[in-house]
């Protein structure tokens, strides 16, 4: 049984946003951080799980409700697992085409059996500010970084994930079937075992 009606996305990434919402959409009423704070919390913690219960945590404190937050990432194998928590500001904050240009030119001249990666997605769910336990969940999604963008459907580093499992990169999945495989589609069906929904 669902503990509660309503809760906030404390994430202030529209592509995230859109993934969580088509997932969690029929299950409960989701509310956007956007409504209550344009306030980015700072992300200070040195792994996914850290980051995201900052990130619950601070928006349950602004609204009042129930909070999910997700911090995600990209995790390469040739990069000892970088850009990884520091995936959204791999090119010092100058966004997804920034950081892609960046991550090509860095494996520039590495072949495709040292090209494996993941896609990292850790949730938290708080119930409210100070719960002193939140619901912690993770999902991981492996691939390759492909040498040249391709796709145009997600977000971020979308373009250069291929899916050895469908044969194409992430941004040429369809929303619905990215939702079905990805490491936050994984993360949140362990969620919603949690939540019994
Ligand atoms: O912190 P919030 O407000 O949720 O938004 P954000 O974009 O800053 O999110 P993160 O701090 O978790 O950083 C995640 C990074 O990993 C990338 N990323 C995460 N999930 C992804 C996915 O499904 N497809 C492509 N890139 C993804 C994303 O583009 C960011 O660069
Ligand atoms: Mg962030």
């Amino acid at each position: 049984m669902m503990p509660f009606t309503e809760l906030v996305l404390a994430s202030h990434n529209a592509g995230k946003l859109k993934e969580l919402q088509a997932m969690l959409g029929e299950h409960v009423r989701v509310r956007s951080i956007g409504e209550f704070s344009s306030v980015e919390p700072e992300e200070t913690g040195l792994s996914f799980v850290e980051n995201a219960i900052l990130k619950a945590r601070h928006a349950a404190r602004v609204s009042g409700l129930p909070a999910l937050a997700d911090d995600s990432g990209l995790a390469v194998d040739f990069l000892g697992g970088a850009p990884g928590i520091y995936s959204a500001r791999y090119a010092d904050g100058q966004g997804d085409a920034a950081n892609n240009a960046k991550l090509l030119q860095v494996l520039k001249d590495v072949p495709d059996a040292e090209r494996g990666a993941q896609f990292v997605c850790a949730l938290a769910l708080l119930r409210h500010a100070d719960d002193p336990l939140p619901i912690l969940c993770e999902g991981l999604w492996h691939g390759r970084i492909l040498h040249a963008a391709q796709g145009e459907q997600g977000f971020g580093y979308d373009p250069l994930f291929w899916v050895p499992e469908r044969g194409c990169s992430s941004a040429e999945l369809t929303s619905t079937d990215k939702n079905q495989i990805s490491h936050r589609a994984r993360a949140m069906a362990l969620l919603k075992q949690r939540l019994g929904i």
